[in-house]
């Protein structure tokens, strides 16, 4: 696995290492043989009948995080994040939530984690067709035993929370897409729950109701900064929400890192030919451009940029005062950004520096809303194989 994150602080929520995950015959055999397990995945099936849906995967996720697990159709994404709570058993390798072993917990004590410390939101949201939409969200509630007005009450306050107020007496039926999506949500966040787990929440929607729901879940996620893990397909909103993400092929992952750091630095051609389009000055920040003050003067006078604006904001700051701008971290100057060094970045001839950046996750973070807000949805198809020259290659 290539990993250009920057290390975890204090104990993450998630610690996954060695993670198999191999269905069919025999599948025990397939992580302890270097023989099998170096095979690539047609061979391993045709050898053996094996798929081996998550290859050897280890990441923390870290208290607050938006983690995104990004990859084609079959890459493993599911499988990995069911890996999480033991939905689907895994056949090799650790996890442990807040530094508990999942894999020796038993049944008893899974059932809480799913319930009170990992909850689910699914794709289809597998809401209870005959109650209301108050009594849907309360449902979690009450499997944990909370009394009726108890349970009635915080369901009132979570559906307020996800914009369904007005809505509390209506069944699915009566609901659009969007809205059920939200049931869905409000139904997960009603317990409280350490770690939100999204399983591709909005891929059915439409896409401006798709927009809607990131911005919820980035608003949500701004008031609250609960963990979050969110699976999605598709590059736009992995970019959009993720402070990281794991970007995975045929079960491994790839890449590790922030927005950043896969559009800035990808770690292979795979994943160069997967963020080919995305617009580099909307994603990468002045970080990645800035140079040191040449002189004293220079770093002391002129307008200045925070460090996790983006390259195109930055552009516009530039722009408007005719000359370098100043990179200001808590009103220190860091560095500075001119007009050369910025379109080098959108021009893509910066082999950036990202993955050195302690905050750089922090920084993604606050430019992460505004990020790719008005982009298109990313197409679902296997990137074209890197061609030998792109314009991201340096010269
Ligand atoms: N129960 C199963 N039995 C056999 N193979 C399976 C099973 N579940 C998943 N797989 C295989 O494991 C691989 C990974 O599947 P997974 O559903 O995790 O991918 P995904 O990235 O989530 O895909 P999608 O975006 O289509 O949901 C695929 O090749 C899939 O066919």
């Amino acid at each position: 696995m290539t990993t250009t994150a920057t290390p975890a602080t204090g104990t993450p929520v998630f610690a996954v290492d060695g993670l198999w995950k191999v269905f069919g015959p025999k599948a025990d055999r397939v992580p302890g043989d270097p023989a099998l397990a170096a095979l690539d995945p047609a061979e391993l099936r045709s050898r053996t009948g094996c798929t081996a849906a998550v290859r050897d995967v280890g990441f923390d996720v870290r208290k607050g995080e938006v983690f995104v697990v990004m990859g084609l159709s079959g890459s493993g994404k599911s499988t990995l994040v069911r890996c999480l709570t033991r939905l689907i058993e895994p056949t090799a390798g650790t996890i442990a939530i807040d530094g508990e072993d999942v894999r020796a917990m038993d049944g008893a004590r899974l059932r809480a984690l799913r319930r009170h410390r990992a909850a689910m939101v699914f794709q289809h949201f597998g809401l209870l067709p005959h109650r209301t939409v108050l009594d849907n969200v309360a449902y979690g509630l009450e499997i944990q035993g909370m009394g009726r007005a108890e349970r009635r009450e915080k369901a009132a306050e979570v559906v307020a929370k996800v914009g369904l107020e007005g809505m509390e007496q209506r069944r699915p039926a009566q609901l659009s897409g969007g809205q059920r999506q939200r049931v869905g949500l409000a139904r997960a966040l009603a317990v409280d729950p350490e770690v939100l787990l999204f399983d591709e929440p909005f891929s059915a929607l439409d896409p401006l109701i798709r927009r809607d729901m990131q911005e919820e879940v980035v608003r949500l996620h701004r008031e609250e900064g609960r963990t979050m893990v969110f699976i999605t397909h598709d590059l736009q909103e992995a970019l959009k929400l993720g402070d990281r993400i794991a970007l995975m092929r045929d079960g491994r992952v790839v890449q590790l890192g922030t927005p950043e750091e896969i559009v800035g630095s990808p770690a292979d051609d795979y994943v160069r030919a997967f963020v080919r389009d995305v617009p580099r000055e909307q994603v990468l920040t002045v970080r990645t451009a800035m140079r040191p003050a040449a002189t004293s003067e220079e770093a002391a006078t002129g307008p200045g940029v925070r460090p996790d604006a983006t390259v195109s904001e930055a552009i516009e700051a530039v722009s408007r005062a005719g000359t370098s701008v100043r990179v200001l971290d808590d009103g220190r100057c860091v560095g500075v950004v001119d007009a050369a060094a910025l379109l080098n970045v959108v021009a893509g001839e910066v082999a950036t520096g990202v993955g050195s950046h302690a905050d750089a996750a922090a920084g993604s973070r606050a430019a992460g809303a505004a990020r790719m807000g008005a982009a298109a949805p990313a197409e679902r198809r296997e990137p074209d194989p890197a061609p030998a020259t792109t314009s991201e290659e340096p010269v």
